[in-house]
């Protein structure tokens, strides 16, 4: 088995967050792994057994789950989503701060009460989190799975309700949209694959605790 451990980052807007935390943590990318049009997926870093790669957020968390990756960075939204028993997520970095929420059309006819409705259709990229809390209240949700774009599905007549990210609610407005719920807070998460944390307790686990010291660092 390699001895490198590989730390799985979500290219994107967490990524451009980051820089500071990894820098803190001593984790110093031979390259500039933030340069989104570069092809290379694979980093090494100034710690010899410390490789980054570079994949799509939601990716992170298959990496992890799999052993590809032993650590990751990844949203509270993904791991939700994902909900996957391989997966330790000891830390909470306090970035990519956002909610998973509900919203709709803010031209909804207002006789028509969506709380008594028995089953609704939900336009989203999560269907998990979507279903499982529509099913916690009785709701059947029919869902329509979307990559992206999900704020369009209420004025197309795709679905009625969407379960989105939102930070300042301006994606929402400009598309005629109000939320009515939150589902759930999100922020970044510090992810282990949890055997990879019982077979090399002590490489990984020194991870762990680099990453805490380094968040409890004031940033400079
Ligand atoms: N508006 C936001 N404010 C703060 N954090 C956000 C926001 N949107 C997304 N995030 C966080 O960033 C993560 C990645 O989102 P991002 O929008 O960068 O990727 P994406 O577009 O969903 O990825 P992909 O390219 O695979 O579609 C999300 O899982 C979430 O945790
Ligand atoms: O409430 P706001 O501040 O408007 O943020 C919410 C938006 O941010 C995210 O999209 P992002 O900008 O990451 O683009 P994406 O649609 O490509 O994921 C999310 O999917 C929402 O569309």
């Amino acid at each position: 088995m390699s001895e490198t451990i590989i730390l799985a980052l979500p290219k994107g807007r967490i990524l451009a967050e980051l820089g500071g935390l990894l820098a803190r943590a001593g984790i110093v990318p031979a390259a500039d792994y933030t340069e989104e049009d570069s092809r290379r997926l694979r980093f090494p870093t100034s710690d010899p057994l410390l490789d980054v790669v570079r994949v799509r957020p939601f990716d992170v968390a298959t990496f992890v789950a799999h052993g590809a990756a032993q650590i990751g960075i990844c949203g509270a939204d993904v791991l939700m989503e994902f909900d996957d028993a391989e997966i330790y997520a000891p830390l909470d970095l306090g970035i990519g701060r956002c909610r998973v929420s509900i919203a709709e059309s803010e031209h909804r006819d207002a006789a028509e009460n969506p709380a008594q409705w028995s089953r609704v259709s939900v336009a989203t990229k999560y269907p998990n989190i979507a279903r499982r809390h529509f099913a916690a209240r009785g709701v059947q949700a029919e869902i329509v799975h979307l990559n992206g774009a999900m704020e369009l599905a209420p004025s197309l007549g795709l679905a009625q309700l969407i379960v989105d990210l939102v930070q300042t609610g301006s994606t929402l407005k400009a598309n005629g949209l109000v939320e009515t719920e939150v589902i759930a807070p999100v922020t970044s998460r510090l992810i282990v694959n949890r055997t990879a944390l019982k077979t090399r307790p002590e490489a990984i686990g020194a991870w762990i605790e680099r990453f805490r010291i380094a968040l409890e660092a004031p940033a400079p």
